[in-house]
């Protein structure tokens, strides 16, 4: 279980003007600005959860990630996961946990795969059943077997991406950290990644925290989401429920042989062309069964489909609503 209380995070910046002057000056005497990256942060993840951790650039996100991992110390409150303090119990902490920046690599660039993934096994002390069982299953999962004698820096973003999450998985950690896991990669990429994680947190119960800026990473895998902007929690919920509740409007596709000559209150037109009609409906005032009996009386309908807001547009809208 993650439990964060009331965690508070600022960095001190140098500021230095631009020229040489002042660049001189500044050997002498710096001014300082204090960034709160990170303002009263609490929320709980309970085991087995997978949670989108969303927010615009410079939210806070990466920063509630490392306090998380341990990598930093946050100035006040308090953070327990599983019991353990990250930044106090860095040793047994790290045994715990399987950490992905998608930024950066943990495998050492110039050696194959398989000695990076050695090396992850001597340093966490995995012993050699579990580590033969893990690796056999990840490979076989991730389809790694014909990438294990490659040196990573000759493989491609997306291959790197997949041995990237088999080395944060060979010490079986129960909780996944993801920083952006699907930065970069072609769809194909994207989507055996997402498959994986979907699996990883169905068949394992491992607790997975993922940071994107992808919404369909978002759409894909996440129940739970929690929102950061400007270092505040700013909204922590169910995807479907704020999905329902900005959902103000459905978007309806038909295909039809025939005419329409008139259409009811509360259908907007947005595209209409060659027996193809897609319109807005506002549900207050027309419901999709009223729009489907009122179209259907007038045309043969061929097939119809029919879409609320996705997880993209509720995203821009949340934005918007917290000026963020
Ligand atoms: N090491 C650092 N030194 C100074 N300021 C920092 C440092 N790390 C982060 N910050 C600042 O803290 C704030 C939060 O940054 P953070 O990287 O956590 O955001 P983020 O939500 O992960 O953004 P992005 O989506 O762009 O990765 C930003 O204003 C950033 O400039």
């Amino acid at each position: 279980m993650i439990i964060l209380k009331n965690i508070n995070k600022t960095f001190r910046i140098a500021k230095r003007k631009s020229g040489f002057g002042q660049a001189f000056k500044a050997l002498f005497s710096r001014e300082y600005e204090t960034v709160h990256a990170l303002s009263d942060v609490s929320f709980t993840i309970n085991d087995g959860e997978m949670i989108g951790y969303i927010g615009p650039n410079g939210a806070g996100k990466s920063t509630t990630l490392k306090i998380m991992c341990g990598v930093l110390t946050p100035d006040n409150g308090s953070c327990k996961i599983d019991g353990r303090t990250p930044w106090q119990d860095r040793i047994e902490h790290t045994k715990n946990i399987g950490v992905v920046f998608g930024q950066r690599s943990q495998l050492w660039w110039d050696v194959p795969v398989c000695d990076s993934f050695e090396l992850i096994r001597d340093i966490y002390k995995v012993n050699k059943t579990e580590y033969r069982h893990n690796l056999d299953e990840l490979v076989e999962l991730l389809d790694l077997s014909e990438l294990l004698k490659t040196p990573t820096r000759s493989l491609s973003l997306g291959q790197r991406m997949r041995c990237e999450l088999a080395a944060s998985l060979l010490h079986s950690p129960q909780t996944l950290f993801l920083d952006e896991p699907t930065i970069g990669l072609d769809a194909v990429s994207k989507i055996a990644v997402r498959q994986f994680i979907k699996k990883l947190n169905t068949e394992r119960g491992t607790t997975v925290i993922l940071t994107t800026h992808d919404m369909q990473d978002i759409e894909a895998l996440t129940e739970r989401i929690l929102l950061i902007g400007k270092g505040r929690i700013l909204l922590d919920g169910s995807l479907l429920e704020l999905k329902k509740h900005f959902s103000t409007r459905k978007t309806v596709v038909f295909e039809y042989n025939g005419e329409v000559s008139k259409l009811c209150d509360g259908m907007t037109v947005t595209e209409q062309k060659e027996g193809r009609l897609i319109i807005e409906l506002d549900p207050l005032i027309c419901s999709v069964s009223t729009a489907i009996a009122h179209l259907s009386s007038q045309v043969e309908v061929l097939d119809i489909s029919v879409s609320g807001i996705s997880a993209e547009e509720m995203v821009a809208v949340l934005y918007k609503e917290y000026r963020i």
